[in-house]
């Protein structure tokens, strides 16, 4: 299943799938590219003949969680191009462990080395990538991670003996999280600040072996260990690092940003310290650009179960015969905007993944100041605003999804309680969300005073471009639909969310110039106007930015059945969006009267209404095959109380008599059992 050549079997989804208004197989090729289409099916394959890849009978223990990830992630490595690639982020839809390990040992740890390293750094990541050694990229402390100018991590320079000495003051000081350090990593990239004759240089990121590759024991002035069980994500080993006075070569120094000479003096390319951070900061956003395809791969999979399960599940009805939960209207608006979230994203996760491959070649035929470019910069204000939008999004699916499943939506084996705490992290993890957004918001903020002085700013890959003409459109956009037809029309939803940028822009600068005439510091006023006003412009820019790649896949489109389906899709998730700002849209006098949030809100249930035959051949598009979702209430064959049958028939627990029974006879004797005796 999921391949285009492959049929599902006949039972319960028929219903649906007949009624369906496109052909799900077109949908599948006209989302996703032929090269990923056939990596997903090569990887696939693969997968199937390895036990490690095929769902556990039996709960796993915490070690033997490790242990199945690690054997995945070696056999993964073991297959460059077939179950990972690392250029087109394509590993995403099976095995979340897995997919977090190998980003961070392989994607990031040799994505760092190659971007900013120098010849001498180039042999460690050939070493890398032939998997003779394992890398992991530790940007946090115990005491600070958003704030990454506040590490202590200390590297000296020592001119004696040419190398820098790595040294952690304190238990908060200690590099923490490290994805891949727990248990395996021998090699660490990591920040720490770079202090040459008593001055600090602030954070540079260097290298250090950790462990023998042969006996994993750590190096003698090396303390490594695991961060210990978490709430999801319990195969990657995520570990701490102390360094004591540790001695690595001068060479060590990932230098391309600023370096130091045998001599003891520092140099770097850019002009201010603030730019040379920025850069290597910026340098992050691919890692950013893998958890946007995570999550949206996760959704997908919640959707899928959800929509699945809404289509076979009957509950009441107007006669005798009770209906799927599906055609109930509540279902529906807790399920199709979330599948058109999942499509909408997809389309723009591709998107963003190309522009980003086209960036990093040009860094590398380039040079380092490429990175502070304005295409970087641009690149890393998409990301920064995406990542946020859409983990916060993603994680509201799955929830959804699970609730939207009743009881067994909250069984094990139903596979959306997995998904929601493997995806959880990503709010987190590659940037804080509310911490993120701030770099959009904050960029915006700087270009305004430009754009009221009317200097024309360039956008290389467009996404603020209608900012240069904010002006009229503060002063003239006004919300135009007075009917269903005028509201179904793409550009009334793109030109609202335009609006409501110039708006929020607008706003958000005048809240913080008010802040600071009362006498607030820059500081203070930056903090206080986040909550309803630097956040929410954040999301309203990707959003518009998100909505208008959709579009243009839309008119790039000739298959009129998909093309409808595809407009509805949009239509559901722009509307959806604009909800969420209709106090916005009020105060700024953009709409007025009951009628524009009676058209908007109406027009969610209406396009919900219209979508939902259309839903499970729309899951069918975009699922991944039943093996990888492991969904007893959400395979493709819709079997879904055969499946439970057979889940609750074959579990250990299902129909034994625990091994303790006679204590539940005997339970007085528990109860008079005096405290503090042994068991
Ligand atoms: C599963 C997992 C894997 C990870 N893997 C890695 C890894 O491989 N390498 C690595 O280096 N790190 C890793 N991390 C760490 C992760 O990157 C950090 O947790 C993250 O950057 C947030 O930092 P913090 O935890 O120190 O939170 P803090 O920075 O202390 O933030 C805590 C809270 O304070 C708020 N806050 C902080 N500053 C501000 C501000 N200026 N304005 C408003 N609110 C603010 C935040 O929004 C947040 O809610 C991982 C984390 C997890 C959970």
């Amino acid at each position: 299943m999921g391949d285009v050549n492959s049929e599902f079997s006949a039972g319960p989804l028929d219903y649906y799938r007949k009624q369906a208004s496109f052909d799900w197989r077109k949908m599948k090729e006209f989302i996703y590219s032929k090269e990923e289409l056939n990596f997903l099916k090569n990887a696939h394959n693969k997968i199937k003949q390895y036990p490690e890849f095929l769902p556990p009978t039996t709960a796993l223990s915490f070690d033997e969680e490790r242990y199945r990830t690690y054997r995945q992630s070696a056999i993964a490595r073991g297959h460059p191009g077939v179950l990972f690639d690392e250029d087109f982020f394509m590993y995403y839809d099976f095995a979340p462990s897995t997919q977090t390990r190998l980003a961070m040992t392989l994607t990031v740890f040799n994505g760092i080395l190659g971007a900013f390293g120098d010849e001498d750094l180039q042999e460690i990541r050939k070493q890398s990538e032939q998997g003779k050694i394992s890398g992991c990229f530790i940007l946090t402390e115990i005491g600070h991670g958003t704030n990454v100018k506040g590490i202590r991590t200390r590297a000296t320079y020592d001119k004696e003996s040419d190398e820098f000495i790595i040294h952690t003051p304190d238990f908060e000081a200690a590099k923490a999280w490290g994805g891949g350090l727990g248990n395996a990593a021998t090699h660490a990239l990591f920040f720490a600040q770079l202090y040459v004759d008593g001055k600090n240089h602030g954070p540079h990121i260097f290298l250090a072996p950790i462990r023998h590759p042969d006996t994993l024991l750590p190096y003698p002035g090396v303390t490594v260990g695991d961060m210990g069980e978490k709430i999801g994500l319990n195969g990657v080993d995520n570990g701490f690092l102390i360094f004591n006075n540790y001695r690595v070569p001068r060479k060590y120094l990932v230098n391309k940003t600023g370096g130091v000479t045998s001599q003891g003096t520092y140099s770097t390319p850019f002009e201010s310290p603030s730019q040379r951070f920025a850069a290597s900061l910026l340098a992050l956003s691919g890692a950013r650009v893998g958890v946007i395809i995570s999550s949206e791969t996760l959704g997908g999979h919640a959707v899928t179960i959800a929509v699945r399960y809404s289509g076979v599940r009957r509950q009441f009805g107007p006669q005798d015969e009770e209906i799927p939960i599906l055609e109930y209207q509540t279902q529906q608006y807790r399920l199709l905007p979330y599948l058109a979230s999942v499509y909408v994203f997809k389309v723009f996760s591709r998107y963003l993944k190309g522009i980003f491959n086209e960036h990093v070649r040009i860094i590398k035929q380039g040079d380092i100041h490429d990175y502070i470019s304005m295409l970087g910069i641009e690149i890393h204000v998409i990301t920064s605003a995406a990542k946020p939008l859409y983990t916060w999004i993603m994680r509201d699916a799955i929830q959804s999804s699970r609730e939207a499943c009743g009881g067994h939506g909250y069984l094990k084996a139903a596979g959306i309680g997995n998904l929601r705490n493997d995806q959880d992290a990503a709010l987190t993890y590659e940037g804080e969300n509310w911490v993120l957004n701030q770099q959009t918001s904050n960029f915006l903020l700087k270009i305004w005073p430009s754009i009221l002085e009317g200097t024309t700013l360039a956008f290389p890959v467009n996404s603020g471009d209608y900012l240069n003409d904010a002006i009229n459109i503060l002063n003239t956009f006004k919300f135009s639909a007075n009917n269903f037809e005028e509201l179904y029309r793409l550009d009334v939803i793109l030109d609202t969310f335009k609006w409501l940028v110039c708006y929020l822009l607008k706003r958000t600068y005048d809240k913080r110039q008010e802040l600071l005439q009362n006498g607030a510091n820059k500081f203070d006023a930056g903090n206080n106007i986040q909550v309803f006003y630097a956040k929410r412009l954040s999301t309203a820019y990707i959003q518009h930015f998100i909505l208008k790649k959709f579009e243009e896949k839309i008119l790039s489109c000739l298959d009129t059945s998909l093309k409808t389906v595809l407009e509805r899709i949009l239509l559901l998730y722009g509307l959806f969006s604009l909800d969420k700002y209709l106090d916005v849209l009020y105060q700024g006098g953009f709409i007025a009267g009951d009628r524009p949030a009676s058209l908007i809100q109406d027009g969610i249930t209406e396009m919900c209404s219209r979508l939902k035959n259309d839903a499970v051949s729309l899951v069918d598009a975009i699922a991944a095959p039943d093996f990888v979702l492991n969904s007893v209430i959400g395979s493709s064959d819709g079997q879904v109380y055969h499946h439970l049958e057979n889940a609750l028939f074959s579990s250990p627990y299902g129909t034994e008599r625990p091994t303790w029974w006679k204590d539940i006879v005997n339970w007085q004797n528990i109860a008079s059992t005096p405290p503090n005796s042994k068991l």
